[in-house]
């Protein structure tokens, strides 16, 4: 199986475009205001249109309420929810029963201490996502183009998919799967020229790359 590739933040048709033509295996929705890439529900609703199942359509939230969810699932349809905010174990479940979708649960990386929580969401979530724990002064708990020591996941195992992000780009990539061995790799700084204007040719460059990488992961 190949290295599952998911560009995050997309926001407008021509980059979004961009990926889907790219061969990106995921595009990633942020509803999240204080993101500069949060789309509105329309501009969701318009991008689910656009994907037409050339990818899963993943909607991004942080300890979104069911109203939100309600709203989220209404304009995007999404194949996955990915939850990167202090979402409970029950709360995945709970999500996971109401709106009947995947679930990917984003656990946040600094130290070792950090994987203490996996037992927990190993047990509901479909997917571990794992990423840079954000700074305490941080305005959002991701997307900050910083990465994690990926030496923390040498020794993991997870009988779970996971996917690595943090800071990764065309570049640093393979290296991260490497000592991971994650399954899938995100993005969502390293494809962009500044805060949420995603670049074509990064877009391009990491999905190159990320296919040029021998896949090593045992799940
Ligand atoms: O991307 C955001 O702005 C964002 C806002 C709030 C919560 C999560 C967010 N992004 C989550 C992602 O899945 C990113 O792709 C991941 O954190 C990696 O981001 P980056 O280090 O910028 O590649």
């Amino acid at each position: 199986m190949s290295l599952l590739v998911k560009i995050c933040g997309l926001s407008t048709r021509e980059t979004l475009q961009t990926a889907l033509d790219a061969g990106a295996d995921m595009v990633g929705f942020v509803f999240f205001p204080p993101s500069p890439r949060h789309v509105s529900l329309e501009t969701g609703r318009e991008l689910g249109r656009q994907v037409k199942k050339r990818a899963l359509k993943v909607a991004l939230t942080v300890d979104a309420d069911d109203a939100t969810l309600d709203n989220i699932m209404d304009a995007l349809s999404p194949d996955i929810f990915q939850l990167h905010g202090r979402e409970s174990v029950a709360r995945l479940r709970d999500i996971k029963q109401k709106f009947g979708r995947p679930v990917m649960k984003a656990v946040p990386v600094a130290t070792s201490a950090d994987l203490a929580v996996l037992p927990g969401y190993a047990a509901v979530a479909d997917r571990i996502l794992f990423d840079a724990r954000a700074p305490k002064d941080a305005t959002r708990p991701g997307g900050l183009g910083a990465p994690f020591d990926w030496h923390l996941l040498e020794n993991l195992e997870l009988d779970l998919p996971y996917m690595v992000s943090g800071g990764l780009d065309a570049e640093n990539l393979a290296e991260a799967v490497r000592i991971t061995r994650a399954g899938g790799v995100d993005v969502s700084s390293g494809v962009e020229s500044a805060p949420g204007v995603k670049d074509p040719e990064l877009i391009k460059a990491f999905i190159r790359a990320a296919r040029a990488t021998r896949e090593l992961s045992v799940r």
